[in-house]
């Protein structure tokens, strides 16, 4: 399947990257109304194959095979819950998102710059706010949170986890990376602005 292709291709592309450290982050893929494709709890993102992906419905029960689905599919499921627009879910251990989400409570508003045009934005006037939730491991209620947050904001682009990473979708693979590598680009002035102004 063409979409699973360019995925595979693109996690192994992240890994290079040094986003997807020591088997870190997760992704997916909405096929239809009740079935989606979750990379495999704990395996390596570098060698990461189609034939890896567990299929789930949208309550993460498998659909069929004995494959482990991510221990954050309920993440992933919530977003297509309240999302209907999102067809592809990236999770990443990126550097800046990591460290941008220690340094700053609550939310991060990214105001000005001509890359939030990547978020739909027509001008560079507008604000992507960033919301950062608590880490947790204990995932049904993290997703209760997120739930409750993407009620009250149905624009919200992306989400970080404290001291954790940072939550992506899109309507298609494509999007879903350029908004990715968008807000690891916007993390990084902030930092380098919080750096220079001594914040
Ligand atoms: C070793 S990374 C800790 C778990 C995590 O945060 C992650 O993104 C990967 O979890 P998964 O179950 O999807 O492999
Ligand atoms: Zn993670």
């Amino acid at each position: 399947m063409e979409a699973l292709r360019e995925l595979v291709e693109v996690i192994r592309d992240l890994y290079l990257r040094g986003w997807l450290p020591a088997t870190s982050g997760n992704f997916s893929l909405r096929m239809d109304e009740d079935s989606v494709f979750i990379t495999p709890s704990g395996k390596h993102k570098g060698k990461l194959t189609e034939r890896d992906f567990a299929l789930v419905d949208l309550e993460g029960n498998l659909k069929d095979g004995q494959k482990k689905p991510s221990a954050e599919t309920l993440l992933h499921l919530t977003i297509y819950s309240m999302v209907p627009s999102a067809k592809c879910v990236m999770h990443v251990h990126s550097p800046n998102a990591t460290v941008i989400s220690r340094l700053v409570n609550d939310k991060i508003p990214l105001k000005g710059y001509e890359l939030l045009k990547a978020f739909g934005l027509d001008t560079h006037e507008g604000e992507v706010v960033i919301p950062i939730f608590e880490n947790s491991q204990d995932m049904p209620f993290l997703a209760r949170k997120l739930k409750d947050y993407l009620f009250e904001h149905p624009d919200t682009v992306g989400f970080l986890l404290k001291s954790h990473g940072v939550y992506i979708w899109g309507e298609q693979v494509s999007q879903a990376l350029m908004r990715l590598e968008a807000l690891e680009f916007l993390f990084e002035c902030e930092l380098k602005l919080a750096i220079i102004s001594g914040k």
